[in-house]
């Protein structure tokens, strides 16, 4: 901010940020918001932001599994209908509840650098999937994590709990978990990453795709708001996410397949790895790719592993 009266001169815009309700979902939108704010004083753009709460289905709906449930965008939907009703104009996103297609008209404007992508281990002292005791009773709600853990522990049982990730931990005590499994970043965003016992290895199991990142949505036409969001988004992020991206959607896999991917980048190279499994986790498929172009990567991961099984698992499950 150099000349005040320069800046006077120029109308204020309020840009009208939409969010869920969730604890999480409020402090990864203050820190967007944060970090927009100092763009702005940096490029000198004369905005200022407001929270919109929106309540999405995925947040009425919380005593059944997700994955029964169905239905692309159950965290998005809303709130994208918010977006395109001129009521917000941007949306936070975790990016992995973005589903592949848009609404007409809308636009991913940022993805920030990510944080943890890795899945976050909660127990009372345990660090590795491999001390767990026998038969140990452990807590997800993600498919992916249940059938990753089962192929590392096929004594382990596994139950199903829903809800916002600070009464996912209590039932760690409260409903006598040896273990609950969540993101890494939820944690790291709360500040709570001293709950997690330990990170587990992406090696052991493949992240969802796209977390630990943000997807920030805005209107096509909305040209001043693309214009922040551009200085905001993080290319390395913005590579990794579309390799995996672009995997999950060849695949078509939806909520009710165990499906993950991550993706690396180092320099122009993208390393992408690829996870498809039955759910009861007997049979896991996994592959790594290298490319430079995320696109060709992500369809030529899927396509190879398309030719070691993985449609004929998603046939299955698909049934
Ligand atoms: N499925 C719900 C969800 N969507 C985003 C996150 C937080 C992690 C992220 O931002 O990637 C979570 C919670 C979890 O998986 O434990």
């Amino acid at each position: 901010m150099t000349d005040a009266a320069n800046d006077s001169r120029k109308p204020v815009r309020t840009i009208v940020v939409g969010t869920r309700q969730s604890a999480l979902a409020l402090t990864q939108t203050g820190q967007v918001i944060e970090a927009l704010e100092a763009i702005c004083r940096e490029h000198d753009l004369p905005y200022r932001f407001e929270i919109r709460k929106i309540v999405t289905k995925g947040d009425k709906i919380l005593d059944v599994t997700l994955s029964k449930v169905g239905g692309k965008g159950l965290f998005v939907k809303e709130i994208e209908q918010a977006l395109m009703d001129g009521d917000i104009d941007m949306a936070v996103h975790s990016m992995k509840d973005v589903p592949h297609e848009l609404q007409a008209g809308m636009m991913i404007g940022a993805v920030p650098k990510r944080v943890d992508p890795r899945d976050a281990l909660i127990t009372n002292g345990i660090a590795t999937i491999a001390e767990l005791p026998q038969g140990a009773k452990v807590g997800t709600s993600s498919l992916r994590r249940s059938c990753q853990i089962k192929r590392l522990r096929p004594d382990c049982q596994v139950e199903w709990i829903r809800g916002n990730i600070d009464s996912r931990i209590r039932k760690l005590e409260t409903e006598g978990f040896d273990a609950i499994l969540l993101a890494m970043a939820g944690l790291q965003r709360m500040g709570w990453e001293d709950r997690a016992a330990a990170a587990i290895p992406t090696e052991e199991c493949v992240p969802a795709v796209g977390q630990g990142a943000l997807g920030i949505e805005c209107r096509e036409e909305d040209e001043q708001v693309r214009e922040l969001l551009a200085f905001y988004s993080h290319r390395e992020t913005v590579l990794a996410v579309t390799a995996e991206r672009t995997f999950l959607g060849v695949l078509n896999g939806g909520c009710q397949v165990p499906i993950g991917a991550y993706a690396t980048v180092d320099g122009e190279d993208i390393t992408l790895t690829g996870m498809v499994g039955k759910p009861d986790g007997s049979v896991i498929l996994k592959r790594t790719s290298t490319g430079t172009d995320p696109v060709e990567l992500g369809r030529q991961l899927a396509a190879l592993l398309g030719e070691d099984g993985a449609e004929r698992i998603l046939a299955e499950v698909r049934g």
